[in-house]
């Protein structure tokens, strides 16, 4: 089965902390490392070492730091053909302190070459024949919706970092993988524990497809289609 993700490649600067820092504090870290990330390249990496035929969709700088993330993908079994070098934008970037213990972070992602990658990019044959593809929100919001666009396979979308949904994106995805706090943003509520009913309720409010609310270690919730899913559509 081919996998075609569309989106971001980062450099993320994980950084181990006692305890994350609040809002203007300083806090002292134990270390630093440099490792591949990005929500695009992190889907294609988890893909590529579960079979072949996956193949990413991106944009990283002409520099070290595009080099190490390309290798990296590579590494982990991906067809990196599709991610383009662009010159003059530095390689995106993430910075993530990570509490011990806990595990829970920040993320503060500078986009870098991923803000460049363009609804051209997107409309390739890889995009357009692959049975799944896969998109998240760290690239253009046009680049995303082409890519919903011009697939013919299962349109996979994580709904992260959330921004407002047009419905001609929403109207072409097949799934929607939400966090409960992505929901909530995408809704337009508070976030709070919410019994599944009102999760499933908030996740028909947002779009048509099958909503999967990813709920940490409480597992995950599956909302079915409603009538108009897209999917029906494009393989009656
Ligand atoms: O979800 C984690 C990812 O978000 C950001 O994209 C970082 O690069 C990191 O790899």
């Amino acid at each position: 089965m081919s996998v075609t993700v569309v989106g971001s490649l980062n450099e993320d600067v994980l950084v181990a902390v006692g305890r994350l820092p609040g809002r203007g504090e300083t806090v002292i870290g134990r270390s630093a490392v440099l490792a591949p990330g990005g929500k695009g390249a992190n889907q294609a990496a988890a893909a590529g070492v579960l079979g072949r035929g996956v193949h990413m969709v991106g944009r990283v700088g002409e520099d070290p730091a595009g080099d190490r993330q390309l290798a990296a993908l590579a590494g982990a079994g991906v067809d990196v053909g599709l991610v383009h070098r662009t010159p003059g934008a530095p390689t995106g970037s993430a910075t993530i302190p990570v509490e011990d213990g806990t595990g829970e972070n920040l993320i503060v992602v500078v986009p870098g070459a991923n803000a460049e990658l363009t609804p051209g990019d997107a409309d390739v044959e890889s995009v357009r024949r692959a049975a799944v593809v896969l998109l998240q929100l760290e690239v253009p919001l046009e680049t995303v919706t082409a890519a919903a666009r011009v697939a013919t396979g299962t349109v996979v979308l994580t709904p992260a970092p959330p921004r407002p949904l047009p419905a001609t994106l929403t109207d072409r995805i097949d799934v929607l993988v939400p966090n409960e706090h992505e929901l909530a943003d995408l809704a337009g509520v508070e976030v709070a524990e919410r019994p599944a009913a009102e999760l499933a309720r908030l996740a028909r409010s947002i779009a048509p497809c099958a909503v999967v609310v990813t709920l940490g270690a409480r597992g995950a919730l599956v909302v079915p289609p409603q009538g108009r899913c897209c999917c029906r559509r494009r393989r009656p």
